[in-house]
């Protein structure tokens, strides 16, 4: 299969879907563990290579992945008014250090009069495509509502992310605890301040 994301309307984004190559990255952790003064060969890191691949392939799972495949299936159901979901679980890895950041997503999005609707947890599932590659906290924000303004046409999107980067906490400026908020809003949300404080006033009490 090929298929370019469409996502960015700046176009950044076009490229063809990579494969993984299991061995080159194989090859690669054992040259980092040689470059850190480690000797591979010894038991406990023998089958660390192998490993530490196949988890990155798994934690990168969402760049083999066409993003509008997760919406392809849509409800006639006449609702146009806001869907949400809060507390989406993201875990994410940090393109400028290969740390992850993790913390909450919430996506919701107000149908249009054709009344298009996607399963619930396709939401979810967008949030997961994207966020499993590496990634910097803004673009995946804006990619996830980018990729629901294209598929569902909606009235309106917003997208909040709130997440601790490990390379903030764990290294460097060791901040942990620290969050970073992004937001990304389309169409009405954006037009209409009125929408997007009744979305953010439902994230915002979400917790008792
Ligand atoms: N805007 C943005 N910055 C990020 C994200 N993830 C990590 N960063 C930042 O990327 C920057 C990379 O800065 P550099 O100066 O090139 O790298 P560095 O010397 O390791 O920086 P320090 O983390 O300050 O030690 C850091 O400020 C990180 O906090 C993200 O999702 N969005
Ligand atoms: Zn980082």
């Amino acid at each position: 299969m090929t298929w370019t994301d469409k996502t960015s309307s700046s176009g950044t984004d076009l490229r063809p879907v990579p494969v993984f190559d299991q061995d080159r990255a194989e090859r690669a952790v054992r040259e980092l563990l040689l470059a850190c003064g480690e000797d591979p060969d010894r038991d406990g890191l023998l089958d660390t290579p192998a490993r530490v691949a196949r988890a990155y392939r798994e934690m990168f799972a969402g760049l083999y992945t066409d993003p509008d495949e997760v919406l392809a299936k849509t409800f006639d159901e006449s609702h146009e008014e806001l869907v949400l979901v809060t507390d989406i679980p993201v875990y994410s890895f940090c393109e400028h250090h290969l740390l992850p950041f993790h913390g909450v997503a919430h996506v919701g999005y107000i149908p249009n009069a054709d009344g298009k609707v996607t399963g619930l947890s396709k939401l979810a599932r967008l949030v997961d495509l994207y966020a499993k590659r590496p990634q910097v906290q803004e673009r995946l924000t804006s990619q996830v509502a980018d990729a629901l303004e294209r598929k569902l046409v909606p009235r309106g999107v917003i997208v909040v992310l709130e997440a601790e980067h490990l390379c903030m906490s764990m290294r460097g400026i060791r901040k942990p605890g620290s969050r970073t908020v992004t937001s990304a809003v389309r169409g009405s949300m954006r037009s209409s301040a009125t929408s997007r404080a009744e979305a953010l006033e439902l994230i915002k009490g979400r917790r008792p």
